[in-house]
């Protein structure tokens, strides 16, 4: 899927998370590979390098000095790494009659952001649940990122409710592309991803949507549209910094 993407002129290609392991706690310890050198991160680099493309490795569980992490490995088109990105925001909920989740029974939470430049696009690593924070990806903003890419595995619970339109409140607060990359459906596993992989522009435009099959999404991101809304909405000039941890603090005290 990989070749046939570069043969369709794509320089970047991006991969869900977990793409290498079933996506449950009780599979992450036996799944887990160390970075860079267990065999999904030697496949990786080769397939970036083969196909001279910028490769995001979705995530993979990483084993560590004893711990475990939800990680992203980030390739350039030497095959070299580039970037690598540990999951900050474990995916630990409980909705009964829906989604029941403890990332944290097995996951250590990453503690690093990871910006790369690919061309003339920064772009910035989140995963899945970290799309529900919405201070990670103003970071992300504040450090010049104009791509949002967060590989995910949404639900059939979360899935129909919140990830498109978390994704586009991402590109849309931060006036960026954004893309949620989530793993297709496969109603035979434990967990059922929802699929529909999505990238958004800046104005919240839908550029190029799945369903919930297994699929090659394909689309170009024109840097020139950032450009055009935030000179047209400049919020990013309009922030009242001066204003926010005051008001905060107060609000704090109060209640
Ligand atoms: O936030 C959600 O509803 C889903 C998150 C998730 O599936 C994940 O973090 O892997």
């Amino acid at each position: 899927m990989i070749s046939e993407a570069k043969q369709k002129g794509c320089n970047l290609v991006v991969l869900p998370e977990c793409f290498n392991s079933p996506y449950g706690t009780k599979y992450f310890g036996e799944y887990s590979e160390e970075i860079p050198n267990g065999e999904t991160c030697i496949a990786l680099s080769k397939a970036a390098k083969e196909n001279e493309v910028f490769l995001v490795g979705g995530s993979i569980p990483e084993k560590d000095n004893g711990k475990l992490f939800n990680t992203c490995t980030i390739w350039n088109p030497q095959g070299s790494l580039v970037g690598k990105y540990s999951k900050i925001h474990l995916f630990d909920i409980d909705i009964p009659g829906g989604v029941t989740f403890k990332e944290s029974d097995s996951l250590s939470p990453g503690k690093n952001i990871s910006v790369i430049d690919v061309g003339a696009c920064k772009i910035g690593i989140g995963i899945c649940y970290d799309l529900r924070f919405h201070e990670l990806a103003t970071i992300y903003k504040d450090l010049g990122v104009d791509l949002l890419l967060y590989p995910g595995a949404f639900n059939m619970t979360t899935g129909p409710l919140h990830w498109e339109h978390l994704i586009k409140a991402r590109a849309v607060d931060n006036q960026v592309f954004a893309a949620g990359i989530c793993g297709a459906r496969d109603d035979s596993a434990d967990y059922v991803a929802w699929g529909h992989s999505v990238l958004i522009d800046p104005w919240g435009k839908v550029v190029s949507k799945a369903g919930a099959e297994e699929t090659t999404l394909i689309a170009d991101i024109d840097l020139n549209v950032c450009k055009a809304i935030r000179e047209q909405i400049p919020i990013r000039k309009q922030r009242r910094t001066d204003l926010y941890e005051t008001l905060y603090k107060g609000k704090v005290q109060e209640g």
